[in-house]
């Protein structure tokens, strides 16, 4: 593409994701919200609060100034889920009406329960929007690791286009049209992450890692069919490959807050400082489920302890006594 990347949002993923663009060949210009950071980062080429250690590629430009991202051939939006309807909004106002726009956070947002795509599209009804999600932490992803995730658009002549332009040779980007699918498996495994890191923290097993993130697949396959989205969608990257990365590694935050709560941290201290997006999606989850009769025990779960409503042991002990029931 002739026109630069935009990035919205130089947080860990929205940097190592600039980083990758500018690998695969592009001009990037990496938004953040103060000038003072765009300036800090200019002059240190590096982004010590979110990615530190990584040296900024030299085609990324910080800047502060959101109208900057006007000239952008795409732009990717890397805020926090709750951010989207507000980031959006003030994007809708500065781009033209066919220029793409690449959601890459992972969430639903709390206020309405409505999927991101479905906020984005609220606000920029006429402009395309694409969803980027995989199993991929901003950390590997900028040392350079390799790493694969999948990009999808209702037009696939574009999907096909983005992934193209933001593959590298570290950076392997699929494509699909399945919007729907690939956003859900997103914003639930960081619930179900919440969940195995708990188990974790009480000291509860491998086996009953295994066994939740299993159950938690069942759960997410079953969402996504009563939500349009694929089966096949789901046993991809961006389902089944983000569900066991995430509830398996201590790097993902969500993992790491349940992992703290397991230990016996509060609700307040577990986050940790850290953007925790399952813990504002949660609610969502389970009120979409809810409404579709989709039963989702394990998000029920974390819900519910979440709200303050039951405890872990609580919880796991409900679990564990549902009535035995097949395995479908
Ligand atoms: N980190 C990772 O490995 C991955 C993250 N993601 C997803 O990407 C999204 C962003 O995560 P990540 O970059 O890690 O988060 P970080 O916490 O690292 O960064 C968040 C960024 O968003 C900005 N921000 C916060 N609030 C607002 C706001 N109200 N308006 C505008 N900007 C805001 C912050 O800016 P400021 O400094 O001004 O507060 C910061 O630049 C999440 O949905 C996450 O699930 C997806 C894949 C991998
Ligand atoms: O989405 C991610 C990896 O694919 C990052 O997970 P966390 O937000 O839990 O750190």
């Amino acid at each position: 593409m002739p026109a630069p990347i935009g990035i919205a949002g130089a947080g860990a993923w929205g940097t190592a994701l600039a980083n990758v663009a500018a690998a695969a060949g592009q001009d990037v210009i990496l938004w953040m919200r103060t000038a003072e950071q765009a300036e800090a980062i200019a002059r240190s080429r590096t982004n010590e609060r979110f990615l530190p250690g990584i040296r900024l590629h030299d085609r990324v430009r910080p800047i502060a100034d959101l109208s900057t991202l006007t000239s952008a051939a795409a732009v990717l939006l890397v805020t926090p889920s709750q951010t989207t309807r507000t980031m959006a909004g003030q994007l809708a106002e500065i781009l033209p009406a066919d220029t793409p726009l690449v959601l890459c956070a992972k969430g639903i947002e709390r206020e309405t329960n409505a999927f991101l795509c479905d906020v984005v599209e609220d606000v920029r009804p006429d402009a395309p929007v694409a969803v980027l999600s995989g199993p991929s932490f901003a950390d590997d992803v900028a040392r350079g690791l390799p790493t694969a995730v999948t990009l999808a658009c209702r037009d696939g002549e574009l999907a096909r286009t983005l992934a193209t332009v933001l593959s590298g040779p570290t950076f392997r980007v699929y494509h699909g049209t399945d919007l729907r699918g690939v956003e859900i498996g997103g914003a639930a495994k960081n619930v179900l992450a919440i969940a195995c890191g708990a188990v974790a923290g009480r000291g509860l097993g491998e086996s009953a890692k295994a066994a939740l993130i299993a159950r938690g697949f069942a759960e997410l396959l079953r969402f996504a069919r009563a939500y349009g989205g694929e089966a096949e969608t789901l046993m991809g990257l961006s389902g089944l490959g983000d569900l066991v990365l995430t509830c398996s590694s201590a790097q993902s935050r969500n993992f790491a807050f349940g992992l703290r709560l397991g230990h016996g941290m509060s609700l307040q201290d577990a986050a940790a400082g850290k953007l925790v997006e399952g813990t504002a999606s949660a609610h969502a989850l389970v009120t979409l489920a809810r409404a579709r009769n989709v039963d989702m025990p394990v998000a029920e779960a974390v819900d519910q302890v979440l709200g303050g409503l039951c405890t872990i042991d609580a919880a796991v002990d409900s679990l564990m006594n549902r009535p035995v029931k097949s395995e479908q």
